[in-house]
C-alpha cells in the first residue's frame, strides 16, 4: 500500500453479475510483492467470486466487468485459454477443499508432475526431482511416500501442504489462498498460515489470504479488505483497522473473532442493526 513499486495485482471497479443479480460490486484493491492482503467477510460476501474473477475461473453464466491488472497486463477480457494457462502458472491458487481439488484416483506425484512438465517443459525425471524439492519446501521433507500416495491417505494438513506445493510449483508471483485452513484443527491452521507467510517471504510473492475469520488471519496480514454483501466496506493497514475500525461491521467482526486457541464451531452472529447500517452505507437496498 505504501510502497513505490508497482503492485503485482491491481483490481479496480470489479463487478460480477449473473443476469440482473449483482454478486460483487465495485471491488478494488492492490497487492504488492512481499505483502499479504487478507480479504475477510462473512459467508456470501463475495470473497470467492472476487478470487475467481482474478483467476479467470468464474462460471460462464457469471459476467465480470472492471479491471484485473496483473503484472502489467489486463486480465479481464483475455482469451480463456491464455487465462487458464496463467492461472496455473503465474498465479497460484490454494483451494478451500483439497479433497475436491485433488484427483482421488491419481497418485499425488502424477498430479504434481503434470503441470511441471506442461508449464516448465521438464522431463519426467526432472519433474519428479522438482516435486520432491517442492514437498521439502512445504514441510513434507523429501517424503517419497507422499508422491506415491493417494489423497485419501494423507491427513488434512498434509493435503493442504500438497495443494500449496502445487500452487507454487511453476513460480507464481501471486498466491491466492481461499479459506486455506477452514477444514483444519486450530494448531494445523496456524502451521499452514505460517507456511504461507514463510513462502511469501522466501519466494517474494504477493499473498492474498481469503477468510471469514478476521481473528485468524489478522496476525498474518499487512492489509485487510473487509467485504459485505458483495462490496468493500473497509480497507487499510491491518494494525490500524484492528486498533480503530472505521465501520461498526468491522468492529463486530473483530469482537466476534475467536481468541487464539479457542475453537468456534459456528460463525459469529452479527447484530441485525449493524448489518442494515452496513448495507445502507455500502449503497445496497
Ligand atoms: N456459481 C454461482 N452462481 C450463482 N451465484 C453464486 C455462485 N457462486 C456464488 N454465488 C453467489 O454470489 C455471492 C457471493 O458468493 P461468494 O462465494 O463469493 O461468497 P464468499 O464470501 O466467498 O462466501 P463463502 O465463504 O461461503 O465461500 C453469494 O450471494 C453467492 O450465493
Amino acid at each position: 500500500m505504501h510502497t513505490t513499486t508497482e503492485p503485482v495485482l491491481r483490481v479496480s471497479g470489479l463487478s460480477a453479475r449473473i443476469g440482473d443479480l449483482s454478486l460483487v460490486r465495485d471491488v478494488g484493491f492492490e497487492v504488492h510483492r512481499g505483502r499479504t492482503l487478507a480479504v475477510v467477510g462473512e459467508s456470501g460476501s463475495g470473497k470467492s467470486i472476487t478470487a475467481a474473477a482474478v483467476m479467470g475461473i468464474l462460471p460462464p453464466q457469471i459476467k465480470a466487468e472492471g479491471s484485473v491488472f496483473f503484472d502489467g497486463t489486463e486480465l479481464l477480457g483475455e482469451p480463456a485459454r491464455r487465462r487458464r494457462a496463467r492461472g496455473g502458472a503465474e498465479i497460484g491458487y490454494v483451494f478451500q477443499e483439497p479433497m475436491s481439488a485433488l484427483h482421488p484416483l491419481l497418485r499425488i506425484g502424477t498430479q504434481m508432475i503434470r503441470p511441471l512438465r506442461h508449464h516448465l517443459g521438464l522431463s519426467r525425471g526432472e519433474a519428479r526431482d522438482r516435486a520432491l524439492e517442492l514437498l521439502e519446501q512445504v514441510g513434507l521433507g523429501g517424503e517419497r511416500k507422499v508422491l506415491d500416495a493417494y489423497v485419501h491417505e494423507l491427513s488434512g494438513g498434509m493435503r493442504q501442504r500438497v495443494m500449496i506445493a502445487m500452487a507454487i510449483s511453476c513460480g507464481p508471483r501471486l498466491l491466492l489462498a481461499d479459506e486455506p485452513t477452514t477444514a483444519l484443527d486450530p494448531t494445523v491452521q496456524q502451521q499452514i498460515l505460517r507456511l504461507l507467510v514463510r513462502l511469501r517471504e522466501e519466494l517474494d510473492l504477493a499473498l492474498v489470504l481469503i477468510s471469514h475469520d478476521l481473528g485468524l488471519v489478522a496476525r498474518y496480514s499487512d492489509e485487510v479488505l473487509v467485504m459485505y454483501d458483495g462490496r468493500v466496506v473497509e480497507q487499510g493497514l491491518t494494525a490500524q483497522i484492528i486498533e480503530q475500525p472505521a465501520q461498526p461491521y468491522t468492529r463486530a467482526l473483530i469482537d466476534a473473532a475467536p481468541r487464539l486457541g479457542r475453537r468456534v464451531d459456528r460463525l459469529p452472529t452479527i447484530d441485525r442493526a449493524v448489518l442494515d447500517q452496513t448495507r445502507a452505507m455500502a449503497g445496497g437496498v
